[in-house]
This record gives C-alpha cells, structure tokens and sequence, in this order.
C-alpha cells in the first residue's frame, strides 16, 4: 500500500544499520529525523549528504531527512521511533528522555542484542523503563545487511509485534524496491533468536580463526538451531516454526557472510587477538559479545542444554583458551 500521508519517524543511531534504514525509509513518504551521537558526523551529512563513519557511499537526502544530536528535539512531533543502537548504549542514547516522549509514538527496536547491564531485551527495557505498552512495541528482524541494503541488493525483513496491525504498518514503511517486509507476531521468539544468532555467529568466527572448515561450520549451525530452539522454546513458549528466515535465514547470513560483524570479532579471537584488540580492530559492535554473558546469566535459572553458548561465555569471560573449549565443544556436537 502506498504511503499517502507523510509519516514522521525519528531514527535512533548513528551506525550501518541507522544509516540503511534511513535509506530504505526514504524511498518512501516518510521524513526522518535522525539522531546521531556525534555532532561531526551530524555536520558531515547536513553539508555533504553522506554519513562518514559508516556506509559512507549512502547518498542521504537531505530534503526528506534532517539531522540532530539533541534526542529530546529528535522525539518531537513524530509517529514513530526506530531505535538502531548497539543494545550497550540504548540507555546512554535515550538518556534525558522521560516516559511522556514516549506518549502515543510507536516505538520499533531494530537492535539484536541484550542490554547488558540489565539482562533484558531491548522490548522488555524500553517498556519497562519508558512505560511503552507492549502492543505498541515491535521489532526489525530478518537476515539483512547494512552493507548490502547500501548496495540496494534485493533483501527481505520480517517485522514482529504482538499487534499484527502494527507489524503490518511498520512493514509498509519499510517495503521498497529492493525490500519486501513481512508482519509476524512471535516478537519474543524473534527477538531472542536474533541474539543468540549472534552469539553463533562469534562461535563460527572463533572456530574459522582456529583452522575448522566448512565440514565443521555445517555442523555448527545444525546444533545452533537446535540450541536456539531449546532456549526459546523454553523462555518463551509458542508454536513456531524456526526454519522462518527471521530465524534460520538470520542465523545463516550471520554465520557465513564476511559482512557479519560477530563472525568477523569471532575469526579475530579465534587467531589470538586479545578482546580488547579486536574491539580496537573494528569500527563496529559485535553484539554477540555482551548478549552470550546475558544469554548464559539469564539461563542459570532455565538450565537449558547449550554448549555452544556457554564455550563462546568461557572464551570471552573466563579466559579460557579458544582451542580448549573448542575441543570440548566439539566432542557433544553431533
Ligand atoms: N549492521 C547491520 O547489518 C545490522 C542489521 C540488522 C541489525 N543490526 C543491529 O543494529 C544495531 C546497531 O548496529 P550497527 O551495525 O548499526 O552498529 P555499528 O557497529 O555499525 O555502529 C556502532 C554504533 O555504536 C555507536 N557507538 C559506538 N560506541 C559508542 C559509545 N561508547 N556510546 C554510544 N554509542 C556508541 C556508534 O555511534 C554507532 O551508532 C545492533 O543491535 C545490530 O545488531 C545491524
Ligand atoms: O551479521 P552481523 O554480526 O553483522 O549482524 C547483523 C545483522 O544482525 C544481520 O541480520
């Protein structure tokens, strides 16, 4: 259906998955405001039209976007908010923001990952703390990277809320040339899985730095999409088929594609870079890494069977050597 009123939305976020949906939103009637943290990059785009840190090839336009680094001012007048930040810095980003900003928007989380200081999901913290009743929450998912939404290669996401209306209404903002959008309702289940397809992702990295090949990664992923579906099934339980592409397709695209950030943190640890000097190595945020300490903590009450989890926990929390846990690992994979 096409937009015939302009929607007013505000975007939360100033890296590679901000910067796509800014350009997937302008393609269609809606204007955006755009919050970005740091006032050059603001600048940049306001003169020049690109964002500089990030997809820097991005035409942005100007006419339909308007940037600011104030988040209270970026709130004002619209109808709907995407949070696009690492779930690390949601709470920084919102910081100043009172439940009233919040008051009658829309509030959509295109973030995969566990707000770490809380262990919870990015749905949960923002209902929680800005009182956004669930039926107006919804999420982005889908196997979908920035840098390929850059390259306006053809891509699919599946948006999930409780109110498939609203599923269905962000759907329509999103859907373009190049993106088809489908409205679901599991937004647990498709928030969890996109967590913990992070979390995967570092083991496949871990185990690509180490030497393992391709034999071993099918393997991997196989018993990924089990251990995914015992925790989700047991956190959240509900008919839900897990070979979906917010699911499996997720898990794959992160899994195998050298755009993927948590793959990519992964191969470095698994080479012997120290965590620190990974982080340092990358522009960008591997969620998998504050999401396995959620996933791990939260599961010490649920006792779910995950021995990919908690070898990924032990490499990046307790030292332990990548090869060791690996060769653990690799005796209960079946
Ligand atoms: N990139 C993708 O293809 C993609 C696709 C789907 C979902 N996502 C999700 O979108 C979210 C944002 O990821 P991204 O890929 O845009 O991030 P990114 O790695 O490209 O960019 C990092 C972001 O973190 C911010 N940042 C870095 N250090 C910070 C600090 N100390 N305080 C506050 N902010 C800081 C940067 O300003 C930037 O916005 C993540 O949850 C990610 O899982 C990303
Ligand atoms: O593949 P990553 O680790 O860059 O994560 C990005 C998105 O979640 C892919 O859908």
């Amino acid at each position: 259906m096409k937009l015939t009123q302009p929607i007013r939305l505000t975007m939360v976020g100033g890296g590679s998955w901000a910067t796509a949906l800014v350009k997937i939103l302008s393609e269609n009637n809606v204007s955006v405001k755009w919050w970005l943290r740091k006032a050059s990059d603001a600048e940049h785009i306001r003169k020049f039209g690109h964002n500089p840190s990030y997809l820097s090839d991005v035409q942005i336009n100007t006419r339909k976007v308007k940037v600011c680094t104030k988040i209270r001012e970026s709130f004002k007048d619209s109808d709907y908010v995407i949070l696009a930040v690492p779930a690390a810095f949601i709470s920084d980003a919102l910081r100043g923001l009172k439940p009233d900003h919040f008051t009658g928007k829309s509030v959509v989380s295109a973030i995969k990952g566990m707000v770490p200081e809380a262990n919870q999901l990015v749905t949960d913290w923002v209902s929680e703390h800005y009182n956004v009743p669930n039926e107006r929450m919804s999420v982005i998912a889908g196997p979908c990277h920035a840098e390929e939404v850059a390259l306006e290669k053809q891509s699919y996401l599946t948006i999930a809320s409780q109110d498939t209306d609203r599923a269905e209404d962000v759907a329509n903002l999103l859907r373009c040339r190049f993106v088809q959008a489908t409205p679901v309702d599991d937004i647990y289940g498709i928030e969890y899985s996109a967590v913990m397809k992070n979390i995967i992702a570092l083991a496949c990295g871990i185990t690509r730095g180490l030497g393992y090949g391709d034999n071993f990664q099918a393997v991997l992923v196989s018993n990924a999409m089990q251990e995914i579906k015992r925790f989700v099934d047991a956190i959240y339980p509900k008919h839900r088929d897990l070979s979906g592409s917010a699911y499996l397709g997720d898990l794959l695209v992160t899994a195998y594609s050298p755009f993927s950030r948590n793959r990519t943190f992964g191969t470095l640890i698994g080479r012997g870079y120290t965590i620190q000097s990974a982080q340092a190595e990358m522009n960008m945020i591997a969620e998998g890494y504050y999401a396995v300490k959620s996933i791990y903590e939260i599961n010490q009450q649920f006792g779910v069977d995950m021995p990919i989890t908690e070898a990924v926990y032990k490499i990046l929390y307790e030292k332990a050597a990548p090869t060791g846990a690996m060769n653990v690992l690799k005796e209960v994979l079946t």
